[in-house]
């Protein structure tokens, strides 16, 4: 237990909200579009300095990912898309979106493979880039192929090009993911985004014509050529497409194993990589709980329920059994929490998560198919109620997993909590091991102190909720609009 007690920072020297950025409100509100929401709900009192918050102080800071030295208009972007970033409130280039994209537009293309803290604008940097490569002429020729692991990130994405390339006409998109797509008719869209298994079954099927396209992107790619089943679905539809074809693959994390593979996947490629100590994000506040034994575990994430309510909470545990029977029980108990995992049938996972976007639902329960890629604003709060693990038997700690479980709460400069359940030595071991890999300082809540434990936490989500209500993001916007 030693290694965790060297990085347990005592509450009161914990960095949340004072390393965002305070300035005035003015340029706050030259960020948002307006649709500045109620914050009530919750009771809280929100003083002034919660809102605080610019978007373009954090950027015109140079130590930060949301810094770029390029502006949106030296990048030779059509006006429509110029038009579709600003419109949504992204007035300048986040670092990855600034480096990235004048080396995927330069011709003759080159593959890349770029890395970049969650929530840093991976997103937007590659559908900027295929809205900048596709021939618009014709729109209903396949020319892009965007590839995620999971439905949810799957249609994500697919919102944020329709957000994006809101100007371009005609813009047609096609999400290739079970029971989306009509049986056995051609694929008629310049754009698709799908998950490898599918989009594999469509081009066998004849039902989407690869010869045309210039694109290929993974999203989370190393999560994608990792996994055994996933990594062969999509080296089968790289080798099925043409030779000549630009693969672009993102990640927040690349762990040097994967990191080898994927420039193989996609050689000679331009590579923008992190240090592994600046992958974690600084605005978000990481905590732990010790817990007595697993069924204190319960009883703790109860006493919290009330925190996660104020803003919106992901609860990751390691199983599907376990999500339906946490979900069960805290119903039951009189708490409002949904579950959400792959064992639900499409259309109504679809159905989930929009009503999660939309705030109608506020906790969510689930597992690790979230854990990468979903952007929801007002996440204030993630809670690992079990440690992420890999390997056979879940021997290893699953370091990567923890950061983009984690990267659902401070999106692009936002500020969250993330809390990590632990309960015995494995688990203990297992946290205090991913401490170390990312020399993240991670700050005990004693739960004995149950007053002072909630007034930490609450202090980091009233300020999330301040912003995020103050620059809602694209997905967000796409969410409410739908
Ligand atoms: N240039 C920008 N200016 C302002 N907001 C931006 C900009 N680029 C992206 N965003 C917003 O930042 C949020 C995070 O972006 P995005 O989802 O692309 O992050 P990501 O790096 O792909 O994260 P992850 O690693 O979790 O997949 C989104 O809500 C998006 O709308």
């Amino acid at each position: 237990m030693s290694d965790l007690a060297s990085r347990i920072t005592k509450p009161d020297e914990a960095v949340p909200a004072e390393s965002q950025p305070e300035v005035d409100a003015p340029a706050a509100e030259a960020q948002n579009d307006g649709a500045i929401e109620e914050l009530g709900g919750s009771g809280l009192q929100e003083p002034e300095w919660d809102v605080e918050v610019s978007l373009s102080d954090l950027q015109a800071n140079e130590a930060t990912p949301f810094h770029s030295a390029t502006q949106w208009e030296d990048m030779g972007l059509s006006e429509d898309l110029l038009k579709g970033l600003l419109a949504l409130k992204f007035l300048k280039p986040s670092k990855v979106q600034g480096k990235s994209l004048p080396l995927m537009l330069s011709d003759p293309p080159r593959n890349m493979m770029a890395q970049s803290q969650s929530g840093t604008g991976k997103t937007a940097a590659f559908v900027t880039a295929i809205l900048s490569r596709v021939d618009f002429n014709q729109p209903e020729q396949p020319q892009a192929l965007a590839l995620a692991p999971s439905r949810e990130l799957a249609r994500q994405i697919e919102g944020v090009i329709g957000a994006i390339g809101r100007f371009i006409k005609p813009l047609k998109v096609a999400a290739a993911i079970p029971g989306a797509l009509p049986r056995d008719q051609p694929v008629r869209s310049a754009v698709i985004v799908g998950t490898p298994g599918t989009v594999q079954d469509i081009i066998r099927r004849r039902q989407l014509d690869v010869s045309k396209l210039k694109v290929l992107v993974l999203d989370e790619a190393d999560n994608m050529l990792d996994q055994q089943g996933m990594g062969d679905q999509c080296l089968r539809v790289k080798n099925l497409l043409p030779k000549s074809i630009q693969i672009l693959l993102f990640s927040a994390t690349f762990p040097d194993k994967v990191g080898a593979y994927a420039m193989k996947f996609a050689p000679n490629a331009h590579s923008l990589k992190l240090q592994r100590n600046e992958l974690t994000v600084k605005g978000i506040s990481q905590m732990f709980i010790d817990c007595a034994d697993d069924n204190i575990k319960y009883d703790v994430l109860c006493k919290l329920y009330g925190l996660m309510t104020i803003g919106q909470s992901v609860i990751f545990v390691k199983t599907r059994e376990s999500a339906n029977e946490i979900q069960r029980r805290m119903v039951a108990d009189g708490h409002k929490v949904s579950a959400l995992h792959a064992a639900f049938d499409g259309n109504e996972r679809d159905d989930l998560l929009a009503k999660f976007r939309k705030g109608e639902n506020k906790v969510l329960i689930t597992t690790n198919v979230l854990a990468r890629g979903i952007d929801v604003s007002t996440v204030s709060m993630v809670i690992n109620y079990d440690i992420p693990m890999k390997g056979r038997g879940d021997s290893e700690p699953d370091a990567e997993t923890y950061l983009h479980r984690i990267g659902r709460t401070g999106r692009f400069g936002r500020v969250g909590v993330s809390i990590s359940f632990v309960y015995d030595k494995k688990s203990f071991d297992a946290l205090s091991s991913i401490a170390n890999t990312y020399g993240i300082d991670l700050v005990r809540l004693d739960t004995d102190d149950w007053d002072e434990a909630e007034e930490r936490v609450k202090e980091v989500i009233k300020k999330n909720r301040a912003q995020a209500a103050y620059a809602p993001s694209a997905t967000d916007n796409v969410a409410k609009a739908s």
